[in-house]
């Protein structure tokens, strides 16, 4: 069994690039979306980015954003990864040349299977909790919903923290585990003790 993979998203500060990268995480996520908490200009998120050593993933997330402001973001900030967390398309998604995933905002009702075939060149779906306005709720949903096959590698997400990753990382068996608000002590500050936490729970987990 591979081990469980792990982004830590909503990244604001240098402080909290540097503990995501020591605890071990694959990945942090950047969020280009105004309204939220944890939005970073693109300059603040260059020198974020900066800061990340190779064989760590820089992903970008947006959430119905113009293609131009895609565009502009790739060309101030290196991400490797795009993630779609709004209603976009698969065209929409796929216009820009570069690996993305596709969040899909789960609740009683959605057809996961459908949603996969939908977004048929997504690199991996990330799952997450509905909630009002777009993600970072920290709402776990009902793992039940997830279909036994998507066909693609699944990112679970929604309200994970450092006391529930190890039993959804062993009940689900997810590709990559995605957390936000369950390592914060404030909107987009991050705690580095939960971070580390965190991590402890997936590789617990993974045995
Ligand atoms: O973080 C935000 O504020 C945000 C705003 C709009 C769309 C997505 C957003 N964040 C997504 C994430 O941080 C994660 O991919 C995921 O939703 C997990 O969040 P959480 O439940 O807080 O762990």
């Amino acid at each position: 069994m591979s081990r469980t993979r792990i982004k830590i998203c909503g990244l604001t500060r240098a402080e909290d690039v540097h503990a995501a990268v020591e605890a071990g995480a694959d990945a942090i996520g950047l969020v280009f979306y105004p309204p939220s908490p944890r939005f970073v200009a693109f300059e603040r998120a260059a020198e974020l980015a900066a800061l990340v050593p190779p064989f760590v993933t820089t992903v970008g997330l947006f959430v119905n954003a113009d293609a131009a402001y895609v565009l502009q973001a790739l060309a101030q900030v290196p991400l490797q990864l795009l993630q779609f967390h709004g209603d976009e398309s698969e065209a929409q998604c796929a216009a820009f040349g570069r690996p993305w995933i596709k969040a899909a905002r789960v609740r009683p009702g959605v057809d996961l299977v459908e949603f996969s075939a939908s977004h048929p060149s997504a690199a991996g779906l990330l799952l997450d909790a509905f909630v009002d306005g777009y993600g970072g709720g920290g709402k776990v949903f009902d793992w039940s919903l997830i279909p036994e096959r998507l066909g693609r590698p699944l990112i679970l997400s929604g309200g994970l923290d450092p006391g529930n990753v190890a039993e959804a990382v062993r009940r689900i068996r997810p590709w990559a585990v995605d957390v936000s608000s369950g390592v914060e002590s404030g909107k987009g500050i991050k705690d580095a003790a939960r971070i580390a936490a965190f991590v402890a729970g997936v590789r617990n987990a993974d045995g």
